[in-house]
């Protein structure tokens, strides 16, 4: 019987142990004293591990430069992230984030071993005062920061959970009134693997499409406000991982 009997299962190249093994590996390093505050060379030492060890599910150099420059442009106060896993977006995030004068990224983790090690290396990079990863649903804890006040509304959020979560989530946040038209910006990963379709359909639908869809009973038990005009740009880029892409919606009516 394996000695993890509550935890859950381990994911193709994921959740199998060697997330942990990249703390060991980072605390191991001999140049600890110059990773310690200093997020770049947390990222780049994560980036080792990934490249020489066990690759890791993390959003990567490449498309992350691609939403640090969408930061750079929107300047957003909060940045809202679903999925953190070790941290790596959170951290190159949140420094881009302090860098344009922001206040607050929140992370949300399903896994509590995931937020464990994304919150100790947010640490390790002096970006707690900035960054946190709050464990729970995506769901639940969106409905949670939005009942304490805590997120009125959305500037900027990366969506990078689960696949089969994005839809769900996206109309949580319309029924919960946070995105707002010529403020609030989507960004969604691995769009083409391991792809979200259903989530792309609803970002690249009419107004009318999208009514249909909600008529036909397709958002189950959630209201979604089909009326949001949502303007969508998809990126392509090569990755570790093969093609993928990345959707940025702009809320725009
Ligand atoms: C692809 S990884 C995130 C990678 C991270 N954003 C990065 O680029 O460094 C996906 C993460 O989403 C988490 N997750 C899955 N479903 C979730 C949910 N419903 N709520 C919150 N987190 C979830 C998983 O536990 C996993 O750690």
């Amino acid at each position: 019987m394996s000695i993890k009997q509550h935890a859950p299962p381990a994911r193709d190249f994921a959740l199998d142990g060697r997330e942990v093994d990249l703390l060991h590996y980072i605390y191991g390093r001999k140049d600890i004293k110059e990773i310690r505050n200093n997020p770049q060379k947390v990222l780049a030492a994560i980036d080792d591990y990934h490249s020489q060890f066990n690759v890791l599910m993390n959003i990567g150099p490449t498309k992350g430069a691609h939403i640090v420059n969408l930061l750079d442009e929107r300047k957003p106060s909060t940045m809202v992230e679903l999925g953190s896993y070790v941290g790596y977006s959170a951290i190159l995030f949140a420094e881009a984030l302090s860098k344009n004068g922001g206040k607050q990224y929140l992370g949300l983790e399903l896994n509590p071993e995931m937020a464990a090690v994304a919150n100790q290396l947010i640490d390790l990079a002096g970006l707690q005062g900035i960054a946190k990863v709050l464990v729970g649903s995506s769901d639940d804890t969106l409905k949670q920061l939005v009942q304490d006040g805590v997120i009125k509304d959305i500037e900027l959020i990366f969506i990078d959970h689960w696949q089969e979560r994005y839809l769900p989530d996206l109309w949580l946040m319309e029924e919960l009134n946070l995105l707002k038209p010529g403020k609030s910006v989507l960004v969604a990963d691995n769009i083409i693997y391991p792809g979200a379709p259903h989530y792309l359909k609803w970002v690249e639908s009419t107004t009318e499409q999208k009514s249909a869809m909600v008529e036909a009973g397709k958002a189950g038990t959630l209201k979604p406000n089909p009326n949001l005009i949502y303007e969508s740009t998809t990126t392509k880029f090569e990755t570790d991982f093969g093609l993928d892409a990345v959707t940025v919606t702009r809320v725009v009516g």
